[in-house]
């Protein structure tokens, strides 16, 4: 018997951080796995090129693939306009269980929503379920082979409209290959690579941000 990681980081962040303060929750994160034990947060480094496409971008419906710990969730959350939505979709139930209490801790939860299940078996119902036309900004963060034909389902669903951006995260570690060549070779997607590090270590990675043009 004994914590898993994602349980650690809930204890860090009710210990340290100060309830309903956003802010103090992504820092204390960062903090914690930068100094204590490495977790996969999209971190601060990476996480600074995120809030500056969300800012750019005022998304008034947005979707994230992979919640883990919340740690972006609540990241994207502090910075969403009024009656703007995050929904945030976790397969992983004890990852989903960890990410509700941080996020309710941060004080977001009237801006989150967050869905437990198959990323596949979702995207389908996404229009019905939540009364949606498209989504204004896409953050994939999970399975980074789940990238591509998420990226296709989606489409084909009618969940991206021109102008739609997906950011995804690990495109060179672990990296997501076939993703990179599809959005960056395809006439319907003007691609951008955002250099980084792995979060918390020297490592390169980086951020693709894609806009679909329809
Ligand atoms: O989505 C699920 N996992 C997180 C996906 N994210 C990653 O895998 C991920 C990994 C890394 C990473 C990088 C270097 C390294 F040495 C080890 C891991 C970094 C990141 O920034 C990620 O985002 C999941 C899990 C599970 O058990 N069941 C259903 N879904
Ligand atoms: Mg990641």
């Amino acid at each position: 018997y004994g914590s898993t990681r994602p349980e650690r980081i809930l204890a860090e962040v009710k210990s340290k951080a100060t309830r309903g303060d956003a802010r103090s929750v992504v820092d204390t994160i960062d903090q914690y796995c930068r100094h204590q034990e490495w977790a996969m947060n999209v971190g601060d480094e990476k996480g600074t090129i995120l809030d500056s496409i969300v800012c750019e971008v005022k998304p008034r419906a947005m979707l994230e693939l992979g919640t883990y710990c919340g740690y972006s969730a609540v990241r994207i959350a502090s910075l969403l306009p009024p009656n703007s939505r995050l929904i945030t979709m976790e397969f992983n139930p004890v990852f989903a269980a960890i990410a509700r209490q941080v996020i309710a801790w941060a004080g977001v939860e009237d801006k989150v929503v967050l869905i437990e299940g198959p990323s596949g078996d979702w995207i389908p119902k996404m229009k019905k379920e939540f009364g949606l036309t498209s989504f204004d900004l896409v953050f994939l963060d999970h399975w980074k082979d789940c990238y591509l034909p998420d990226t296709k389902l989606m489409e084909e669903c009618g969940l991206l409209r021109t102008g739609s951006i997906l950011v995804a995260d690990n495109v060179i570690c672990p990296g997501a290959p076939d993703y990179l060549e599809y959005v960056r070779g395809s006439p319907r997607y003007e691609s951008k690579y955002f250099r980084s590090h792995l979060e918390y270590t020297r490592v390169e990675d980086g951020i693709e941000k894609s806009v679909f043009l329809g």
